[in-house]
């Protein structure tokens, strides 16, 4: 793990980082992607959310994001009710965040080190006083050649690195990430696996959405699976708690 990712884990007990209680949401053409879901996740835990393909996973995190609102139930964040936070108090929140998304949403007008630079641009750093730490975090993940490239450049692989790198760069404390592995070989998968461990041992919180229940058993994560719009909690072995 690059130095750069390293903090200190706040020792005090928390309120959980997220809890949804109730929570229903759907789409007019699909009206109940998810029903009376409730989940908790305790400041620096690890989890893996599984399901079959359109269960609800992207979904899910998209509500964790702010991106969509419930129709029912409630959703809090690091001890806030955020169900109905006007739209202003969304960045905040978000800033607290590190977002994978499962196509990446890179900006191709701006290089790769640019990219992974932004959150910490956007939060007022100037460049020269975080360079050292973007490329170091790029140099961890394999990105080190590759720094100036423009992401149409880039492989599908290179774009879920830089995607991941622009995630965890600013430390956040929850992290959430839409199928974070899917585009890059099992070492490489098994090696961002490690970087988002190593931030939960520094006490980030890590959800991560994943087809890939092997993997989930390798990391020996808390595994919560969705299916038919209800969330399960199983055990690391799989098997239901
Ligand atoms: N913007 C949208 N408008 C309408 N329906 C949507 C929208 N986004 C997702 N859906 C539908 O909601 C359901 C859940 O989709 P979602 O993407 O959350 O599932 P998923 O578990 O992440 O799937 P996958 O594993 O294939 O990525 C699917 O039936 C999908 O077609």
């Amino acid at each position: 793990m690059p130095n750069s990712t390293r903090r200190a884990a706040d020792p005090d007990s928390a309120p959980d980082t997220v809890r949804l209680r109730g929570v229903g949401f759907g789409y007019a053409d699909r009206p109940d992607v998810l029903r009376d879901v409730n989940l908790s996740l305790t400041q620096g835990s690890f989890h893996f959310l599984t399901g079959p393909s359109g269960a609800g996973k992207s979904s899910l995190l998209r509500l964790l994001t702010l991106a969509e609102r419930p129709q029912t139930g409630r959703i809090s964040l690091f001890g806030r009710n955020v169900t109905d936070l006007p739209r202003g108090g969304v960045p905040a929140f978000r800033r607290q965040m590190g977002v994978v998304f499962q196509d990446f949403r890179l900006l191709d007008h701006l290089t790769a080190f640019e990219n992974a630079a932004l959150p910490l641009t956007l939060a007022g750093g100037k460049t020269a006083d975080h360079a050292a730490d973007v490329a170091e975090m790029l140099r961890w993940v394999g990105l080190g050649q590759r720094m100036d490239a423009l992401p149409p450049a880039l492989s599908g692989g290179e774009k879920q690195r830089l995607a991941i790198a622009r995630a965890v760069i600013t430390r956040p404390r929850l992290i959430l990430a839409d199928e974070p592995t899917g585009s890059v070989d099992r070492a490489m998968g098994d090696k961002l696996m490690r970087l988002f461990q190593s931030l939960n041992k520094l006490g980030a919180t890590v959800l991560i959405a994943s087809h890939d229940e092997a993997m989930a058993e390798r990391v020996g994560a808390s595994v919560l699976r969705l299916e038919n719009g209800h969330l399960s909690q199983m055990t690391p072995a799989g098997e239901a708690a």
